[in-house]
């Protein structure tokens, strides 16, 4: 069937929905000035972070999920250990909540989404709106520390939104377009897989390799050794590529990019909605532009082969990749914005 769509007051754009017609000034807004003119740099990395750690602020114990209360309750929940850095991006997204007129958490959910499509490879993320502003901060201990153990973490998501363990697994492909800038901080910017600005599968290429050093200093907790200087390795990918409950559908990313964007669309369309009803929220992924195709293949790295792979799916070996050409490279770190 035809679908109507309606006039925005704007003059330029239509809609499926009115009330998807403020979100045009946004883009664009964002676009140009949080996101550098469409770069998949620190600010879209750090705005798809703060997707998850709003969103997971629910549970058991309380919280409303993706209500905003992260910056809504920002002198409290910033406080908390895991959110450590998250004040940052909170801030340089204020002037643009205060400019339109629009919910925190759907300001939240929506600029992680529109990021995420600058990112070569990416899928297109669904938008909602309609969440009502928070009325209370989430409680303390929401967000998973890099430190906690597999079951720890598995129980966590299982509490927050019944999230399986594949879907943990799925989660995780946001650390292909990722930085840690606290874990060490003498290194600030020290990406996760070699490619941060592209959402490929890199990131579980390199999780599964041996790690052999620590880019920066060594003791800091969360930390694991990484296989590549300039590349910082958490602890608990570390430990989610080795689980046998996990290591296979971790494995299955490995140069498997539809499904890669397949499964992580899938699961931000679960977790963009926490606490809240999806039957009473607007549709507007509309407005989210088809990411730039990413066409290439996974490699190892150069110096390193399939030797230097940590097989832990028992079921099915590791799949043949090409080896980049010339001698062991490091890692450039994500530029500060
Ligand atoms: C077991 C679950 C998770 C743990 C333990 C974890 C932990 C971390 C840590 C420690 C950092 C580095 C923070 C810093 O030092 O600057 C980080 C960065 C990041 N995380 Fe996660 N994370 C988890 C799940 C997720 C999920 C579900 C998402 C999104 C869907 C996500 C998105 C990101 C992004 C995009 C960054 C990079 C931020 C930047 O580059 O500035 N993480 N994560
Ligand atoms: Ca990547
Ligand atoms: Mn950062």
């Amino acid at each position: 069937a035809l679908t109507r769509r309606v006039a925005c007051p704007d003059g330029v754009n239509t809609a499926t929905n009115a009330a998807c017609c403020s979100l045009f000034a946004l883009r664009d807004d964002l676009q140009q000035n949080l996101f550098d003119n469409g770069q998949c740099g620190e600010d879209v990395h750090e705005s798809l972070r703060l997707t998850f750690h709003d969103a997971i602020g629910i549970g058991s114990n309380g919280g409303g999920g993706a209500d905003g209360s992260i910056a809504i309750f920002e002198d409290i929940e910033t406080a908390f250990h895991a959110n450590a850095g998250i004040d940052e991006i909170i801030n340089e997204q204020k002037p643009f909540l205060a400019r339109h007129n629009i919910t925190v958490g759907d300001f939240i959910q929506f600029a992680g989404a529109l990021g995420v499509s600058n990112c070569p490879g990416a899928p297109r993320l669904p938008v909602f709106i309609g969440r009502p502003n928070a009325v209370a901060p989430a409680p303390d201990k929401t967000v998973p520390e890099p430190f906690d153990s597999v079951d720890t973490i598995l129980a966590r998501f299982a509490d927050a939104g019944n999230f399986s363990t594949v879907e943990v697994v799925w989660l995780l492909i946001s650390h292909t377009i990722a930085a840690a800038d606290l874990v060490d901080p003498t290194i600030p910017g020290t990406p996760f897989d070699s490619t941060p600005e592209t959402f490929d599968t890199q990131f579980f290429v390199e999780t599964q390799l041996k790690g052999t050093l620590f880019p920066g200093t060594a003791g800091n907790q969360g930390e694991v050794e990484s296989p590549l200087q300039g590349e910082i390795r958490l602890q608990s990918d570390f430990e989610l590529a080795r689980d046998s409950r996990t290591a296979c559908e971790w494995q299955s990313f490995v140069n498997n990019q539809r499904k890669l964007t397949n499964r992580f669309q899938a699961v931000f369309t679960k977790m963009t909605v926490l606490g809240n009803d999806v039957n009473s929220l607007i549709d507007c992924s509309e407005l989210i532009p088809e990411p730039p195709a990413f066409t290439g293949s996974a490699t190892f790295p150069a110096g390193f082969s399939v030797n230097d792979v940590e097989q832990a799916c028992e079921a099915t070996p590791f799949p043949t990749l090409a080896t980049d050409p010339g001698p062991v490279t490091s890692v450039a770190p994500v530029p500060p914005s």
